[in-house]
């Protein structure tokens, strides 16, 4: 039986979507995750180390540790022995006695410092200093890392919120973490529409080449998610109402991305059938050039959405950009993103309505990357060079986009040379 479904916004632009599909979701369960899987992941709680960081006194060089001025009585001991100790099992260092010691090895107690091997020389078991050795190698402490020097006990490893890099989860490990609290990641169905989309070789004229199924999971990735299930079906109401049911169900997916099939031509399926399912339509189109049939809703069961990506292979994009990676952003716990503002280098003309247009930063000569002062500065301050129009990006077109950084926002009035315009980075440019 059909249910009636909830309309709530007419035709939101670009910005109001944004906002809209950031509301929607609540951030996702948190997880304990094993260190190697963490880098991209977003951190939920902040951690606070467990040990002082260095957690015991160690050697920075390969030498002797002595106690006291010299010459010293050399100890009889094996380097890989007092490198390999624990720190209480080390014998203390009497004083005028030297050890030998290993970069890392535990500092005895009683030791005033490290002489590094080349500024020493033993005779027998008297060591001394060679002539020449600076004196500061004679310091109280010298070549000593103090336990703690780094981080006190309980201080922040990382704080919530945090995408960790490959460095946080090196600290993270130096400071004893087996694991981490991050967001449980994003799970993703695909259901591609349209007989006429053929997914390898060469495309016969009235065929296209699926231009979603190789690409969508790696953008996804990029979005903190995981396509878990994909599929292909046809142009039909019942295949397509069937492939939202088998995945929307049953708390499986978080999100249902549907491609092509938002018109209302009679081969255009996804909307009526989605219409249908839905308990709620978030919004049906969208104020925005391209991407304009763009859907965004919830269907039936605890926590599942569902946006429907137009056919255009251009429009789709811009629809992941504007729709589904605000809406991922929010899963993970990450905060609205503040939009970014960037100088047009030669601006742009009016056109009827306000597009989402690709664009690069412009690499041209006079126009320099970062150079703040020629080129302006984004709304958090940081320095941004000039941008340019990308060529060839009409709804359908992907050439253009395969050479962005970005999408400008071009109003409908024109832009003068290095005038202003909102930009939405892709998530793959660095
Ligand atoms: N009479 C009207 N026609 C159209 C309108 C309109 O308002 N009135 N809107 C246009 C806009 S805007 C868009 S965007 C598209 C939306 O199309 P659908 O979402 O219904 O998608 P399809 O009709 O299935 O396909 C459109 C187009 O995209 C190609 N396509 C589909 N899937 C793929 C794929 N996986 N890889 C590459 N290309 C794909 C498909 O072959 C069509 O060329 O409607 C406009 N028309
Ligand atoms: O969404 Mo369409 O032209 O706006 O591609």
């Amino acid at each position: 039986m059909s249910r009636e479904a909830v309309h709530r916004c007419g035709s939101p632009d670009w910005e109001q979507a944004m906002a809209i599909a950031a509301a929607q979701p609540a951030p996702l369960p948190i997880v304990e995750a094993p260190l190697a899987e963490c880098p991209g992941e977003v951190l939920a709680r902040t951690v606070h180390t467990p040990i002082p960081i260095p957690h015991f006194d160690s050697s920075a060089m390969d030498g002797f540790a002595v106690a006291g001025p010299p010459p010293w009585t050399l100890e009889n001991e094996l380097p890989t022995e007092t490198g390999s100790m624990a720190r209480a099992e080390v014998p203390a260092l009497g004083a005028g006695r030297a050890r030998v010691i290993v970069t890392g090895g535990p500092v005895p107690a009683g030791a005033s410092g490290i002489v590094r091997r080349e500024y020493a020389q033993a005779t027998g078991d008297r060591l001394d200093l060679i002539a020449g050795c600076p004196d500061t190698e004679l310091e109280t402490g010298r070549h000593i890392r103090r336990a703690g020097r780094e981080s006190a006990l309980g201080e922040a490893v990382a704080t919530a919120g945090t995408v960790l890099t490959p460095a946080h989860i090196a600290y993270a490990a130096v400071a004893g973490f087996d694991t981490l609290p991050v967001r449980r990641r994003a799970r993703v169905a695909v259901i591609q529409t349209g007989d006429e989309v053929r997914g390898t070789g060469i495309p016969a004229a009235g065929e296209v080449r699926d231009a979603f199924g190789p690409q969508l999971p790696a953008y996804v990735r990029l979005l903190g998610g995981d396509v878990v299930s994909q599929v292909r079906i046809g142009d039909d109401a019942a295949q397509t109402r069937a492939a939202i049911e088998a995945v929307s169900g049953g708390n499986a997916v978080d999100l249902v991305l549907t491609t092509g099939g938002t018109g209302r031509s009679a081969a255009d399926h996804v909307r009526r059938e989605v219409e249908a399912l839905a308990d709620e339509v978030l919004f049906g189109e969208l104020d925005m050039r391209p991407g304009h049939p763009t859907m965004f809703t919830r269907l039936p069961g605890a926590a599942c959405w569902q946006v429907g990506l137009p056919g255009n292979p251009l429009a789709a994009m811009v629809a992941m950009r504007v729709v589904v990676q605000p809406f991922m952003r929010t899963l993970r716990g990450l905060p609205p993103e503040v939009i970014e503002t960037v100088r047009l280098a030669d601006g742009a003309p009016g056109a009827r309505v306000q597009r989402l247009t690709p664009a690069r930063r412009s690499g041209r000569p006079g126009v320099t990357l970062g150079d703040a002062g020629a080129a302006g500065t984004d709304q958090t301050g940081a320095a941004s060079g000039a941008w340019e129009l990308c060529d060839k990006t009409g709804p359908n077109m992907l050439r253009g986009l395969s050479h962005a950084d970005g999408l400008v926002v071009l109003p409908a009035s024109p832009v003068a040379p290095r005038g202003s315009v909102s930009c939405l980075r892709l998530p793959w440019t660095t």
